[in-house]
Formats: structure tokens, C-alpha cells, sequence
């Protein structure tokens, strides 16, 4: 029985997945797999008999990947399975900022109680919230992923002037993107001239705090922002200034700091990006089903930390599966070690990632235990694993 530890409610359409073989529960011990959504697992101690930990969603800042990628341990995500969500909620949030809805709404409760005179109080009250259309203004999205492509087709859609800025833009993202989608080839060519600018990135040492003073500085006056990303990506104390100051209309965020609450002109909200039952569903069923294909047959599909590889079980045969590091001459000392104890490989397929690799090699002949134990002993290799 494999046991999965779950650190957040995972949808159930995604857990049924999981069939016999399988237990799974927010307290577990010694646990093979870990699902997870946003709990931050930092200060977390990873036990040994951890294989793998899927993240159902898109951001993993929360994940300590490369300690992981250090034990052996492979970390997946769900790319693009809460795509549309986001997408939906960035569009909601442009209309928001712009028509001083929230605002709105908050003063005409206040009327309760007014009976007949409501309705000339309304339009009496109603030009403190006038606001501008998004039709034929500018937005500017950064990065160009599964979220940030979709903003950016449905932002054109409603007749905005789009500006799209990614540099690892991959060909898969650009297929998708639509033509109209004006390419910046700099941050500064988005900062100067989008009336809406919107963030669609990750959280890493590079980008956090990348909307402070002097890029602000650098923004048109009055610009409206959506960080539907990351709340580090946001200096606080410089977006606070630049909304006193005007130079920020208003900030629509799913990552409010405390200091940002009650404050005029920031729509706060409480990390909602991901939270419809479609998306709910589609991320935990591809956690599951990746996670599961990891214990199960040893296939990579969506790691953020270790290379993908996948290979279909030649039948009749036994599966050694192999993390280590990417240095020369291990794979010579995989096919020595099995060659010396009488194993023959059928098929074997070797990948790597930056600092890290991945074979996985399908075998028959001999008991293949001792040879496991060998190359288990082997400088370069992290993790070695049998799969029946
Ligand atoms: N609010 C929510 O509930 C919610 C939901 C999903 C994702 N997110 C956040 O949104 C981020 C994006 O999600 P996604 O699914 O589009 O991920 P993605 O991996 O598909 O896209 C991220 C894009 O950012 C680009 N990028 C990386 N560094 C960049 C840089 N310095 N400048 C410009 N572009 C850069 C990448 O090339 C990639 O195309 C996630 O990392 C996560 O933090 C939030
Ligand atoms: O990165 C993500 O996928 C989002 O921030 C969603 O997070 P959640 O799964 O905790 O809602």
C-alpha cells in the first residue's frame, strides 16, 4: 500500500484516482508521495521514505525544489490545469480597477435605509466613481505562459492594445499567443507606455521586488497594476507611495500585505485565482496521475526540479530507475555494473536537468538486488530505485 500525505484539501475527483493501492490523508507517516497546493513546506522535514511531491497548481515557490532535487526527491506541478481561472479573475479584476467598483458598491450599501431617496442620492453620488473604459487602452502582460497567454488573447478580444513581454518565451507559448499580441523586447518598453499592467511570473530571487520605486518610477502616471502572481513581486512601501501619490490608480491583488488592507484603491482578495471547482479538479487529477506514474513505472511528466522522461515498461522486464548527478562516465558505470552481475538491458533511456539526471533502465537476467545495492554505493548516484 502506497501512502500519500496530503498538507491540503486536494479535490476528490483528483484522490479517487488513486484506486486501491493507495491511502491517503492529511496526518501520515513515512509516506511515499506528498500533495500539496500552497502550504509552505520550507521548514519541513522531508522523510526518507519520501519518492515524489506534487504540487496541484503552478507556482511551487512554496516547495524547497532544489533540496528535493539534492534527496532525490522529484517535485511535479500542473501546468496550465488553473489557466483559465486565473485568466478569468485577471479580467474581472481589470474591470474592478478601472469602474471603482468595489468602491461603488461599499458607498450604495450606506444608502440603506434611505427609502424613496436612494434613487436620487445614487445619481447625485454616482460621478465620485466614474471610471475609465479598457477598450482601446493599453496592457502590458509579463510573461507569457499558460496564464499570461491567456489574459493577453481574451484582453484583445475586448478591444485593449496588447503588449506581451517574456524573454524565455517558449515556441509551444508563442503558437498560442495571439497575433495581434504586440511582442516587448524590454520591461522599461511596458513600464512607459501601459495604461494596465499585469504580472504573470513566478516568485524567484530574480523577480521578487521587481514592482518598487524606480520601476514605478518609470510607469505611466495613473497606471492600474494586477499581481494575480506573487505578493513578492510587490514592494510594499513603494506601491503604497506611488498609490498616495496618484502615480498608481489602483492594485488589484490575490496577494494582499496587511498594510495594503483598508487602504483606497487596492482590491484586495484573498488568493481566489484557483479557487473553482474546475480548476480545483483539473489540478488534482493531473497531480495524481503524475505522482501515481512516478511510484508506479518510475515516468517524469512535469517536474520542476528533475528532467521529464518517459518510457513505455518493456513487458517481461524489471525497472532500475536511477537519480544522480549530471557528471560524465555514470552511465558507463550503470551498463558495467549491471554487465558484471549477468543483467541484460533491454531498453534504457537517460535524461538531465541543469545539475541533475535521470536513466531509467529496463532489465532482465540475474537477481537484480546486489547490482541495485552497487550502484546505489556509486558517487554520482542520489536516489536508486527497483520497480517490479
Ligand atoms: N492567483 C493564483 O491563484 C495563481 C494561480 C496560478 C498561478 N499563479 C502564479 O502565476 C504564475 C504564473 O503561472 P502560469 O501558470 O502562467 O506559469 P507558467 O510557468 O506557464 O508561466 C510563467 C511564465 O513566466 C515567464 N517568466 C519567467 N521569468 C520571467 C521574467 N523574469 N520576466 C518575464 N517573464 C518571465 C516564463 O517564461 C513563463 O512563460 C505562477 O508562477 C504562480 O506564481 C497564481
Ligand atoms: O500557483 C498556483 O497554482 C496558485 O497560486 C494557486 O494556489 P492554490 O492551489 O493554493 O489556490
Amino acid at each position: 500500500m502506497y501512502k500519500i500525505l496530503c498538507l491540503n484539501k486536494i479535490s476528490p475527483t483528483g484522490t479517487k484516482r488513486f484506486g486501491e493501492s493507495y491511502t491517503f490523508s492529511p496526518e501520515m507517516k513515512d509516506p511515499e508521495g506528498i500533495l500539496v497546493r500552497s502550504a509552505s513546506m520550507h521548514d519541513m522535514d522531508l522523510p526518507e521514505s519520501l519518492l515524489a511531491i506534487a504540487r496541484a497548481g503552478a507556482g511551487t515557490n512554496n516547495i524547497p525544489s532544489e533540496d528535493c532535487a539534492k534527496k532525490g526527491v522529484a517535485v511535479f506541478n500542473t501546468p496550465g490545469a488553473n489557466a483559465n481561472a486565473v485568466k478569468e479573475l485577471v479580467l474581472c479584476a481589470l474591470l474592478l480597477s478601472s469602474r471603482k467598483i468595489p468602491a461603488a458598491m461599499d458607498w450604495v450599501k450606506t444608502l440603506k435605509g434611505q427609502g424613496a431617496e436612494v434613487s436620487k442620492l445614487v445619481e447625485k453620488g454616482k460621478g465620485q466613481f466614474a471610471g475609465p473604459e479598457i477598450q482601446g487602452k493599453s496592457l502590458g502582460v509579463v510573461g507569457l505562459g499558460a496564464i499570461g497567454i491567456l489574459v493577453a488573447n481574451a484582453a484583445h478580444s475586448l478591444g485593449m492594445e496588447v503588449y506581451g513581454y517574456d524573454p524565455y518565451l517558449s515556441v509551444d507559448a508563442a503558437w498560442r499567443l495571439s497575433r495581434s499580441v504586440h511582442r516587448s523586447m524590454s520591461l522599461d518598453e511596458i513600464y512607459q507606455s501601459c495604461d494596465y499592467i499585469t504580472l504573470h511570473l513566478p516568485a524567484t530571487k530574480d523577480t521578487k521586488g521587481m514592482i518598487n520605486a524606480e520601476t514605478l518610477g518609470k510607469m505611466k502616471e495613473g497606471v492600474r497594476l494586477m499581481n494575480f502572481a506573487r505578493g513578492e513581486l510587490v514592494d510594499t512601501a513603494a506601491l503604497l507611495s506611488a498609490l498616495e501619490s496618484g502615480k498608481c490608480a489602483a492594485y488589484a491583488t490575490d496577494f494582499p500585505a496587511d498594510e495594503m488592507l483598508g487602504i483606497e484603491n487596492v482590491i484586495p482578495l484573498p488568493h481566489l485565482g484557483a479557487s473553482t471547482p474546475e480548476s480545483e479538479d483539473n489540478c488534482a487529477q493531473m497531480a495524481v496521475d503524475q505522482i501515481k506514474e512516478y511510484i508506479e513505472n518510475g515516468n517524469i511528466i512535469n517536474s520542476v526540479n528533475l528532467p521529464n522522461l518517459s518510457m513505455a515498461r518493456e513487458p517481461g522486464t524489471r525497472r532500475i530507475c536511477v537519480i544522480h548527478k549530471n557528471v560524465p562516465g555514470a552511465i558507463a558505470d550503470f551498463t558495467s555494473v549491471c554487465g558484471k552481475a549477468g543483467i541484460n538491458i533491454e531498453n534504457m533511456q537517460s535524461k538531465s536537468r541543469g545539475d541533475y539526471a535521470y536513466t531509467v533502465l529496463d532489465v532482465t537476467g540475474a537477481d537484480i538486488a546486489p547490482a541495485a545495492r552497487e550502484l546505489a554505493t556509486l558517487e554520482a548516484n542520489i536516489r536508486v530505485r527497483v520497480i517490479d
